[in-house]
């Protein structure tokens, strides 16, 4: 998307052919750097410390680690440490096993001497086809904004609700919960979106707000609690969200809080749509709840808020008291029976395993 008139990815191979380029998330949204990676070490810090985030783009972002480490080491033992190493930074969103799988099934059978620019070569397609993926989904998606819009008569704006950053930052391009909302700004609907803050990393208050903003998208930041007074004074017309896991009968893993806000949306009769792109489908499982390992990151993310001071100097501060005990749970699942539809880059569906074979039957013998 563009950045002060200038087109930029989430991820990029930089000018030199083998090291990657990544926008730090950290630092957004008061800085905008791009940060070389060079090692995969520095891929799976990235990874782990949220410099990069977002389920397609942390898939994205392994492919390139496991580039960068086949460069030194194309053996088969490094090939498997390295995988399993980047598969360990984050539990939750099953595009980072389902791009480490599909690398290793792609370059185990290579000769050795092959593997890295072979590597690098699936992480560009990828990337590619993820923002293939999500120019579908916006498109998808548009279509349910268009039918919104008329049904408030075309008066006033479209006001939508978003949880987390789901938008070209957490993916390669476009986004997905956000792709909808860029093309029916652009096509000239007028949307408004209150943008969740998602607490503790805050990835609506400081990078969903500063892509739209970007962007000239209207909205406001608003408090993780606030949706459901909002949907019932009549505030919201939809909520859409992405998501890091979405199994086959339709349960969404998303980021902590989203269940909550079906609950409200449900309670309002405000319909739920999930941005949903196929390699964020976990197959080969049906109980979300049961099934879905949530990662719990680090209390200090709870107790400590990082942002930019009064003098403009990065900082953070303690927001409790010291010595308390914190846990930081990062998702949540909402079950199938709460999310109104699905919208995939094949189109949209209800979120129940025949609605989503019946847009991928390929997956039906699975
Ligand atoms: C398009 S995936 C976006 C998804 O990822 C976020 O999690 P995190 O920022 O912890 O990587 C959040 O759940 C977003 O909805």
């Amino acid at each position: 998307m563009r950045v002060e008139n200038q087109h930029h990815r989430s991820i990029a191979l930089a000018e030199d052919g083998w090291s990657v380029e990544i926008i730090d998330q950290t630092l957004l949204p008061h800085r905008f750097e791009l940060r070389r990676l060079t090692t995969p070490e520095d891929a799976a810090e990235a990874i782990s410390s949220m410099r990069v985030r977002g389920a397609p783009l942390i898939g994205a972002t392994a492919v390139y680690g496991l580039a960068l480490a086949l460069r030194d080491d194309p053996g088969d033992g490094n090939l498997d440490a390295q995988a399993d190493r980047l598969l360990a930074t984050r539990p939750t969103a099953v595009n980072l096993r389902w791009a480490l799988e599909r690398a290793r099934t792609r370059l185990q059978p290579l000769p050795a001497g092959q593997r890295a620019a072979d590597a690098y070569a699936l992480a560009a397609e990828i990337c590619e086809e993820d923002v293939e993926i999500n120019r579908r989904i916006g498109e998808h998606g548009l279509e349910l904004f268009r039918a919104a819009w008329a049904a408030r008569g075309e008066r006033g704006s479209l006001n939508v609700l978003t949880h987390c950053n789901a938008g070209w930052l957490a993916t390669v391009d476009w986004g997905t919960a956000l792709a909808p909302i860029y093309m029916a700004h652009d096509a000239g609907i007028p949307v408004h979106v209150w943008v969740d803050e998602t607490r503790p990393r805050n990835q609506g208050a400081a990078l969903t707000a500063w892509e739209l903003a970007a962007h000239g998208v209207p909205h406001d930041v608003i408090v993780d609690n606030a949706g459901g007074h909002l949907m019932q004074h009549g505030q919201v017309d939809l909520c859409i969200t992405g998501t890091d896991r979405t199994t086959r009968s339709g349960d969404v893993c998303n980021k902590i809080g989203t269940y909550l806000k079906a609950l409200a949306a449900r309670d309002n009769g405000v319909p739920f749509y999930v941005g949903l792109p196929s390699p964020t489908i976990d197959w080969d499982l049906t109980d979300g709840i049961a099934g879905i390992p949530i990662e719990e990151r680090d209390p200090e993310e709870v107790i400590r808020v990082s942002g930019v001071n009064r003098a403009g100097e990065w900082d953070s501060v303690v927001v409790t008291p010291e010595g308390i005990s914190a846990r930081n749970f990062a998702f949540d699942v909402t079950p199938a029976r709460l999310v109104t539809a699905l919208i995939t880059e094949r189109g949209v569906c209800e979120a129940s395993e025949a609605g989503l074979l019946g847009l991928f039957p390929e997956r039906a013998a699975a």
